[in-house]
């Protein structure tokens, strides 16, 4: 996709957040500390976290306190916002050396990870690779069911369990199967569980283990699925789970949703995880490779 249509799935997207900033509102005032505050109310309730918005305000306060706010200024606040997102390793994911390039992915119940594999198959898919998913999610019933259907229309197969059956054993099978078919992409969905229970933790990591023993070097990438409404509690999540399996990167969802789109930052900034991709719709296309540039200009449009 050219940059504009991804600037234009951006801006879609991310249209709340932008309505907070409203930069228009900006233009022509005087860079007091009425402005000063204003802007820092801003930052902060657009989750972009208190650091980082200390940071800007000081930066903005030393290079244009007492004069007239102009694109000028916008340009440097974007810059600065851009700054804080560069991303020294590639947003692409990891391809292993010898198929198949195993993708783990965790997260919270609700935060959007059976509709983000469905989106990333597709997205996979469209570039002609061949997409093996294991639904080892075996607690929620119809999680499996909701994944089969997303799988049939993408046209990548698919390894179930009987409901409650152990993840790990899902696990096993579909790296078998990948292996057998020799599949390029295996991606592992997990049950949705809290940071906070213990033993469905270490079912996780029970099922990280089975991968790594079935294919070596795998899961290539451990994608955490952050739902972007839950603002600054998405950090909490992403330590715990990388803490526990070891994240690579992260998904942050349902921004379309929320006008704390600011929380990508806070989670670059804390973590130190990449951005992989941001959900911006329930729909299969609302899904986007994260582009610092793109998602900053988003937010000023
Ligand atoms: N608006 C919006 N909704 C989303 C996005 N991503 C997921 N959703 C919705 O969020 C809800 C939960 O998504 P799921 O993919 O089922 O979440 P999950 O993490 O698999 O849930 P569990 O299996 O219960 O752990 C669904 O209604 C999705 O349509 C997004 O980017 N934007």
């Amino acid at each position: 996709m050219a940059i504009k249509g991804i600037l234009e799935r951006f801006k879609k997207g991310l249209a709340k957040t932008a309505q907070l900033f409203n930069v228009r509102s900006w233009l022509g005032r005087k860079v007091d500390q009425a402005f000063l505050d204003e802007l820092e109310g801003r930052l902060i309730q657009a989750d972009v976290g208190v650091a980082a918005t200390a940071r800007i305000i000081d930066s903005v306060r030393e290079a244009f306190a007492e004069k007239t706010a102009d694109e000028e200024l916008v340009g440097f606040v974007k810059d600065q916002l851009k700054e804080l997102l560069r991303d020294p390793s590639p947003d692409a994911l990891l391809v292993a050396s010898k198929k198949p390039s195993v993708y783990l992915i965790a997260g919270v119940n609700g935060s959007g990870k059976t509709t983000s594999i469905a989106k990333l198959a597709q997205r996979l898919r469209d570039q002609d690779k061949s997409v093996v998913l294991a639904a080892c999610d075996t607690f929620r019933a119809a999680a499996a069911d909701q994944l089969s259907i997303w799988a049939g229309r993408a046209g990548c197969e698919i390894v179930r369990g009987a409901p409650g059956a152990d993840p790990a054993s899902v696990a096993h099978d579909a790296c078998q199967r990948a292996l057998a078919r020799g599949s390029e992409i295996l991606i592992v969905d997990t049950a949705g569980r809290l940071h906070t229970q213990t033993h469905l933790m270490r079912e996780l990591e029970k099922i990280k283990s089975v991968v790594q023993r079935q294919i070596p070097g795998a899961p290539h990438e451990v994608l955490l699925v952050l739902d972007g409404t839950n603002g600054q509690n998405a950090i909490r999540q992403a330590e715990v789970f990388t803490k526990s399996i070891g994240c690579t990167g992260v998904i942050l969802t349902k921004l379309d949703g929320t006008a704390k789109g600011g929380v990508v930052v806070a989670v670059r900034q804390t973590m130190k995880l990449p951005i992989k991709f941001l959900g911006v719709g329930e729909g299969i296309e609302d899904f986007q490779p994260f582009d610092a540039d793109a998602f900053v200009e988003s937010l000023f449009s």
